[in-house]
């Protein structure tokens, strides 16, 4: 079983209302050909087993999300079956692009297959998404309008291919430490000026015609125009929280860059290419800089989790 990591190519986040967890996105998702191998077998018990660079950085207790999606799964179709699964991490570990994410899709298409239960498309995407907000759409992948807290889904066209490269720090970030800072660099209310200097200001609820040409750019597969259009709400947050960001960004931007942005939460950095010619120039730029500690190139749009050969 096979699952991509993602970019958010725009990321637009509103306000979190009183006593809310979540926060309303309009989000663009493109999924990128990085991906999580995950092979499962049956058992008696339910394990994970996890290789790859950073695979000392991921738990293989009950909260390592492809155990969680196994319980899920288990707790929905009411079986005792076990799996003994391993996970082959090709996706940078906290680091924005999805891969828990991507490890949880996978669980749940290879236990679905494994226990032959069976559930309907929109059964596994709702199960999905109590995992996750990002679990639905590597699930699905492709490109796609992501709205709620970012788990409803519209699928959206694109044309062609786009040439990325990656610069991966060791050092992820936390998702919800990222939403917070978002939240506290918009609460510098009583310092609007000092706010906006540090790109907060108040937070507005997204509004998806934002996207309009970023949408144009991708159904004309037209990489200079969504080099022009990549955007991302979470990105001066992510820089509050590691100012060496800003390092990386500024290296694509001398290669030549048609577009670099903070990937989802952070702190991978991703760089729209030319071309795959161009994409390997940014890498070495990156690289060549010691901007990153490992680089990576992709292409994308590419499809969501599936079986790739029987487990
Ligand atoms: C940054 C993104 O990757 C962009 O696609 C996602 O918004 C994060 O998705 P994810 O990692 O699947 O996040 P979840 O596991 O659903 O949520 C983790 C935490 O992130 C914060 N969170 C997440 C999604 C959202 N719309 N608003 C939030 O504030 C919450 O603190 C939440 O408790
Ligand atoms: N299967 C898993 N793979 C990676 N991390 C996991 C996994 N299960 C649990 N974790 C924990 O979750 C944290 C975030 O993991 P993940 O790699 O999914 O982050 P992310 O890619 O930044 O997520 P997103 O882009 O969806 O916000 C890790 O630091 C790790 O402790």
């Amino acid at each position: 079983m096979r699952a991509p990591g993602k970019v958010n190519l725009s990321l637009r986040v509103g306000p979190l209302g009183p006593g809310e967890q979540y926060h309303q996105l309009t989000t663009v998702f493109q999924a990128v050909s990085v991906y999580e191998e995950v092979v499962a077998r049956s058992s008696d018990e339910r394990t994970v087993t996890v290789s790859g660079p950073q695979a000392a950085l991921v738990p293989t207790d009950a909260t390592n999300l492809a155990l969680r999606a196994v319980e899920a799964l288990a707790a929905a179709t009411g079986t005792d079956e076990g799996v003994a699964l391993h996970v082959d991490k090709g996706v940078p570990v906290a680091g924005g692009m999805a891969g828990g994410s991507a490890d949880a899709a996978a669980t749940l298409l290879a236990c679905d297959a494994l226990w032959r239960t069976g559930l309907s498309r929109a059964e596994l995407l709702e199960l999905a998404a109590t995992l996750g907000s990002d679990v639905p759409f590597v699930l699905q992948g492709h490109t796609a309008m992501g709205q709620g807290r970012g788990e409803l889904l519209t699928p959206a066209l694109s044309r062609g291919e786009f040439h990325w490269a990656f610069a991966v720090r060791d050092t992820g970030l936390s998702t919800p430490a990222v939403y917070r800072e978002f939240d506290r660099l918009h609460a510098l209310a009583d310092d609007p000026r000092e706010a906006l200097r540090r790109g907060g200001g108040v937070a507005v609820p997204p509004d998806p015609d934002d996207d309009v040409r970023l949408m144009q750019a991708l159904r004309a597969g037209d990489p200079h125009a969504l080099g022009a259009a990549l955007h991302n709400d979470l990105q001066a947050a992510a820089l509050e929280l590691e100012p060496g960001l800003a390092e990386p960004l500024a290296v694509a931007q001398d290669a030549g860059a048609l577009g670099v942005v903070v990937s989802g939460s952070g702190p991978t950095v991703a760089a729209l290419a030319r071309n795959r010619q161009h994409a390997l120039v940014l890498a070495a730029a990156f690289t060549a800089s010691g901007v990153a500690d490992r680089v990576l190139t992709a292409t994308g749009p590419v499809p969501g989790a599936r079986i790739v050969a029987e487990d």
